[in-house]
C-alpha cells in the first residue's frame, strides 16, 4: 500500500535472512514510494537492525531482493545514508564542513554545495554553529548535523535507525518537528526504524509491524493525520492503540 499518485522508489521481494538455523526474516515483501517517510516498528529481536543492514548493502540476504528505482540496489550506483543512533561526526571537520561532507563525496559544484549548506543549517538551527567543531556541541546537536548532512546529499533513500533513542523526551520531540521540516524540504524516501510506537505514528505517513521471530509483516497501518500532529488527538490516540495491539506478542 503506497498512495496512488506515487511511484514505487525501494521494492523489496521475498526479502530472507537467516544467521545459520536462524531464521530471522522470512519472505518480507513491500514498497516504499518516492519521498515516503515510512518507519518500522517491532518486538526486540525481530530484526529491525537486520533489515537496515540488508537494505544499506552492509550484509547480503539469504533470500530476495532489493530494488532502488528498478534496479537492483548497489552502493556504487544509488546513494543510500545511514543514521545512527550514536552521532557519527568527523572530529576533525566543523560543523559546515561536516554537513557538506556527503556533497563532497558526491563531487557537486562548490555553488550547489553552499545553497544546500545555507539552507540545511537554516532548517536545523544550526547557522550559529557553522564554525565549531564537534567537540565543542552537545550531542544532541552532533545527532542534528549527521541527520542535515545525511538530507543534504539528498539520497535515493535515507535510513534512520532510532536517532533519538538516547535524547530526553522533550528534545526528542523538538527534533521530530525539526526532522519533518527537513523532510519536506528535501522530499527524501525515508525508512525511520523505532522501538518507539508514538514517535512511529507522530513522524510517519505508513507503519510498518513486523511480527516476532520468524519475521514478516504482520501489518501496516496509513497515518493520514494533518501535521504538527497532536499526541493527544483522539484519532492520534487511537492508531497508536492499534499499533501497541498489532506489535503485542505477550
Ligand atoms: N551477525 C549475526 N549473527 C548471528 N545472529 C545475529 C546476527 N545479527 C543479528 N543476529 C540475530 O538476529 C536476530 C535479530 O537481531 P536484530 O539486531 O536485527 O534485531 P532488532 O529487532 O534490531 O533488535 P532490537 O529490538 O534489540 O534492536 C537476533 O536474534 C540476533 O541475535
Amino acid at each position: 500500500m503506497i498512495s496512488a499518485n506515487r511511484e514505487a522508489k525501494v521494492t523489496v521481494t521475498n526479502l530472507t535472512k537467516s544467521f545459520g538455523d536462524l531464521l530471522v526474516l522470512n519472505d518480507v515483501n513491500f514498497n516504499v514510494g518516492d519521498g515516503e517517510f515510512l518507519c518500522i516498528v517491532g518486538p526486540t529481536g525481530c530484526g529491525k537492525t537486520t533489515f537496515l543492514n540488508l537494505l544499506s548493502k552492509l550484509m547480503p540476504p539469504s533470500k530476495g531482493n532489493i530494488c532502488i528505482n528498478g534496479e537492483i540496489a548497489d552502493p556504487k550506483k544509488h546513494n543510500i545514508s545511514f543514521v545512527f543512533q550514536e552521532p557519527s561526526c568527523l572530529p576533525w571537520r566543523t560543523v559546515k564542513e561536516n554537513i557538506a561532507y556527503g556533497m563532497e563525496v558526491k563531487k557537486l559544484p562548490q555553488q550547489e554545495i553552499e545553497e544546500r549548506l545555507e539552507k540545511t543549517m537554516k532548517l536545523v538551527g544550526l547557522t550559529d554553529c557553522a564554525n565549531l567543531y564537534p567537540n565543542q556541541i552537545s550531542s544532541s546537536m552532533e545527532q542534528r548535523v549527521a541527520i542535515a548532512r545525511a538530507f543534504a546529499a539528498k539520497p535515493d533513500l535515507l535510513l534512520m535507525d532510532e536517532p533519538y533513542g538516547q535524547l530526553d523526551v522533550k528534545l526528542r520531540y523538538y527534533l521530530e518537528d525539526e526532522l519533518i521540516r527537513i523532510w519536506q524540504e528535501f522530499k527524501t524516501t525515508v525508512i525511520f526504524v523505532t522501538h518507539n510506537i508514538e514517535e512511529a505514528v507522530y513522524l510517519a505517513e505508513r507503519v510498518l509491524i513486523l511480527s516476532n521471530k520468524p519475521t514478516t509483516i504482520k501489518a501496516e497501518l496509513k497515518v493520514d493525520l494533518p501535521r504538527p500532529r497532536n499526541f493527544l488527538d483522539p484519532e492520534f490516540v487511537e492508531i497508536r492503540k492499534k499499533v501497541t495491539e498489532l506489535i503485542r506478542w505477550w
